[in-house]
């Protein structure tokens, strides 16, 4: 069993990196950080405060007017370097996150390079971004041009946390803007890492990385310098920051939860079928994932045939073990109270009537002692009015739900506040093209489920966000418009 030692890949500085420089905590403090693999402290990290926050913001500010002068071509190309960056460092910075996240090593190398190839995407699409011109009569010449907003400032969450500091930082500077990034307090350090790898490519105050919590996502949400303020996170935050945003009415970009739904027909493959629940839950991540199919209804012509097919085959690929160990296929929760969360909703489930199918504890075994681990988890006999099939538990428990009628069961499908991905089996294609048109969600897949598609936008109906990221629409969304009237 290969394992890694992340001692080596540790960032060196642990403060807050804000105006080109490192700087140490005035009004936070430094607290720490946990390897989830083994429950056990890494590090004591600076953990920004109000001043902290305010002075980079200031930092950000002051850095504007120079950053969005720079020519929009050599933007692009200080972006593609830092994705080469990105991609040398991709075996050290996965390390880090699996060590830091919990998430095993062997797939966070694929979030390095996924970060890397956007801000390639985001780089390349710069001059695709235009203004346009109307021509009415020959007394005038109108155009819009696109302009930057000014200081973004963008908040992630823990499952990704490499990957979405580097991605959520590109598009914003592509178009001008400077930025500050707040690390999710579980697992600060890839982002930390990556400051010091990245850092000094871009003029001081331009890209700006603080790590920190509520206080400081709180300032970052209300200040009056901020144009724009974003969030990776849960839907209770995204409220939170709406309304802490409301004051100086900034823009907003959310990208929040989900309570996912997988339809399988009876004319369904079933072989693909199979391969799509069991993909679709993110069991690598330990259901870590906004994305993940969580409810799979099942018609029951097939429930109880596809059922013990699923649970062998998950049984079989993911064994909760040692994020840094190569050969590990599932990692842990991002920390104790995620571990604590999900054993919660195993009893919520079981209360109201669901059926265990497998997982639902704490693993015993030598290489999770002490870990924020939990099996992979099957529930069955699930009804839409259960807890367990409204609410998003963001971690390994799936539940399965068997269906009849169509009309209820779409019903069921969008009973939930959520909105964000649902996936579709069959092999008639009118079924299919129904069957997308009636879920309610910002991304539906027909016959396979979690492939983010390169460029797709990705973002939430009803309560899991609002905007698309990942996309041509997340760079014009870094952009203002301003109209031109020239008197000819
Ligand atoms: N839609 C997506 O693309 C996407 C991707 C990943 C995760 N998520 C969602 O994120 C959630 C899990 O991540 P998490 O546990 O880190 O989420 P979280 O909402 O607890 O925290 C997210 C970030 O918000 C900050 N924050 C918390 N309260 C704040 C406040 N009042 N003001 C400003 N900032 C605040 C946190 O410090 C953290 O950096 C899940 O709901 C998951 O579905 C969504």
């Amino acid at each position: 069993m290969p394992v890694l030692d992340p001692s080596s890949v540790l960032p060196g500085r642990l403060d807050l990196f804000y105006g080109g420089t490192w700087h140490p905590v005035q009004d936070g403090d430094y607290r720490p950080v946990f390897s989830p693999g083994n429950g056990r402290p890494i590090a004591n990290v600076a953990f920004a405060g109000r001043q902290d926050t305010i002075a980079a913001i200031e930092a950000a500010h002051a850095a504007f007017p120079k950053w969005r002068a720079v020519p929009a071509l050599e933007r692009g190309r200080i972006l593609r370097k830092v994705a080469q960056k990105v991609r040398d460092n991709a075996s050290d910075l996965a390390l880090l996150d699996a060590f830091n996240s919990g998430n095993p090593v062997s797939i966070m190398k694929q979030d390095a390079h996924s970060a890397a190839d956007h801000i390639d995407f985001f780089a390349g699409l710069i001059p695709a971004v235009q203004g346009e011109t109307t021509h009415l009569d020959d007394s005038a010449l109108n155009y819009t041009v696109r302009e930057p907003l000014g200081v973004v400032a963008r908040i992630i969450a823990s499952n990704h946390p490499l990957m979405f500091a580097a991605i959520r930082l590109a598009a914003p500077l592509a178009m001008g803007n400077t930025v500050i990034l707040k690390t999710p307090e579980q697992a600060p350090l890839s982002a930390l890492r990556l400051a010091e790898i990245i850092g000094d490519e871009f003029p001081p105050g331009v890209v700006n990385i603080l790590s920190g919590g509520v206080e400081c996502g709180q300032v970052l949400s209300t200040h009056s310098l901020i144009s724009k303020v974003t969030l990776t996170g849960s839907v209770p935050t995204g409220k939170a920051i709406q309304k802490a945003a409301a004051d100086s009415l900034k823009l907003t970009t959310f990208e929040l939860g989900g309570k996912n739904a997988l339809i399988a027909f009876p004319d369904a493959d079933l072989d693909a079928l199979v391969d799509g629940i069991v993909g679709g839950m993110n069991w690598g991540w330990c259901g870590q994932s906004c994305g993940s199919t969580s409810r799979v209804f099942l018609h029951e012509s097939i429930h109880d045939k596809i059922l013990p097919i699923v649970a062998e085959r998950v049984a079989k690929l993911f064994r909760p073990g040692n994020p840094v160990d190569t050969d590990t296929t599932m990692g842990a929760l991002v920390s104790k109270a995620g571990q604590q969360r999900v054993l919660g909703y195993v009893d919520i489930a079981l209360k109201e009537g669901a059926r265990l199918v497998m997982g639902g504890k704490i693993p015993n075994t030598p290489d999770t002692e002490g870990g924020f681990f939990v099996e992979p988890t099957i529930v069955a006999d699930v009804k839409q009015s259960m807890r367990i099939a409204n609410e998003e538990v963001f971690g390994p428990i799936m539940s399965v739900l068997s269906w009849s009628d169509e009309e209820t069961l779409i019903k069921d499908v969008n009973a939930v506040d959520y909105g964000l991905t649902g996936s579709v089996f069959t092999s008639d294609i009118k079924t299919m093209q129904r069957t997308v048109r009636n879920i309610q969600a910002g991304t539906v897949w027909v016959n396979t489920t979690s492939k983010h598609y390169f460029g797709m936008p990705y973002g939430g109906y009803k309560q899991s966000g609002i905007g698309r990221e990942d996309c041509f629409e997340e760079m014009r969304e870094m952009t203002q418009t301003k109209a031109v009237h020239v008197k000819l």
